[in-house]
């Protein structure tokens, strides 16, 4: 096997982020000098109390929300250069299917928005709903899927423009354990199939150590990044994988990590 080319390139570069929110009740302060670097590929996961900033961090990613200070760079461009060159797809907690259309549809419905053509459409409609195992669901509506299902149609929809990055908020947060384990050994697969990067938010130590190449472990509000841990399991690892000792040493990490950035006092 050769080795690793030694510098991939960049997707995010976040350099001294701080976003503090003006509300109502005066500041929250929700990032707090959060320097964080990915590069291409990677699979990484945020981690953290309730409240801490991950989803916010992601939305500063997706340019959906403004930090306060720091620099960010997305794919090599601004965030917003990077939003508008459609660099990711974003997944969240809940499906956010239209139950109006079919599955189809709503796997089609970026696209449309983007312009592709009719045909094009199609082509990839069938390619993404093959690729998360929904071949034969095309015609269904929402409503008729499991929630697992629903949920690996947003995923399909996310990619189907073929984004850089997969920007993914607690997707598998709703679901039962059973069914989440399934859906993080297809993620794996997706994952290295498409060679896409993912930034994956989690509240679950298990999940973040099977999937990430990398755990981002933060604090309690202000966020700040305590710890970054590298994980290198084999690219075809198995959910048995979390019995051995490598797998259970680095989620006793991540926790000691979770447990010394707690505040009980709260
Ligand atoms: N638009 C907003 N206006 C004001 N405060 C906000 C806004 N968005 C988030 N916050 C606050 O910023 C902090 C971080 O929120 P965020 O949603 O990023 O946390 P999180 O780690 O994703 O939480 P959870 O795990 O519960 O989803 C919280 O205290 C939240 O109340």
């Amino acid at each position: 096997m050769s080795a690793e080319p030694a510098s991939k390139r960049l997707v995010v570069e976040a350099k001294a982020i701080s976003l503090t929110f003006e509300t109502a009740d005066g500041r929250v302060e929700a990032l707090s000098n959060v320097d964080l670097q990915i590069a291409e590929g990677e699979f990484v996961s945020f981690i953290g109390p309730s409240g801490c900033g991950k989803t916010t961090m992601l939305r500063v990613i997706a340019d959906l929300q403004q930090p306060t200070s720091g620099t960010l760079l997305v794919n090599g461009m601004t965030a917003e250069n990077a939003r508008l060159a459609r660099s990711y797809g974003y997944v969240f907690q809940a499906p956010a299917l239209f139950p109006w259309r079919t599955i189809e549809k709503n796997l089609k419905l970026p696209l449309e928005i983007m312009g592709f053509s009719e045909n094009e459409q199609q082509i990839r409609a069938e390619r993404y709903l093959a690729m998360v195992n929904l071949k034969g669901f095309e015609r269904k509506f929402p409503w008729q899927l499991s929630g697992g299902m629903q949920q690996r149609v947003s995923i399909a929809r996310a990619l189907s423009f073929d984004p850089a990055m997969l920007l993914m908020d607690e997707p598998f947060g709703a679901l039962d354990e059973i069914v989440r384990d399934h859906l993080n050994e297809q993620l794996l697969q997706l994952w290295k199939s498409t060679e896409k990067t993912v930034l994956f938010v989690t509240h679950s130590i298990p999940e973040a150590v099977f999937l990430s190449t990398k755990i981002v472990v933060m604090s309690p509000r202000p966020g700040r990044i305590i710890d970054i841990i590298d994980c290198d399991f084999p690219a075809d690892r198995s959910l048995e994988i979390r019995e051995t000792p490598e797998f259970l040493k680095i989620a006793q990490r991540v926790r000691n990590g979770l447990r010394a950035g707690h505040s009980y006092d709260e």
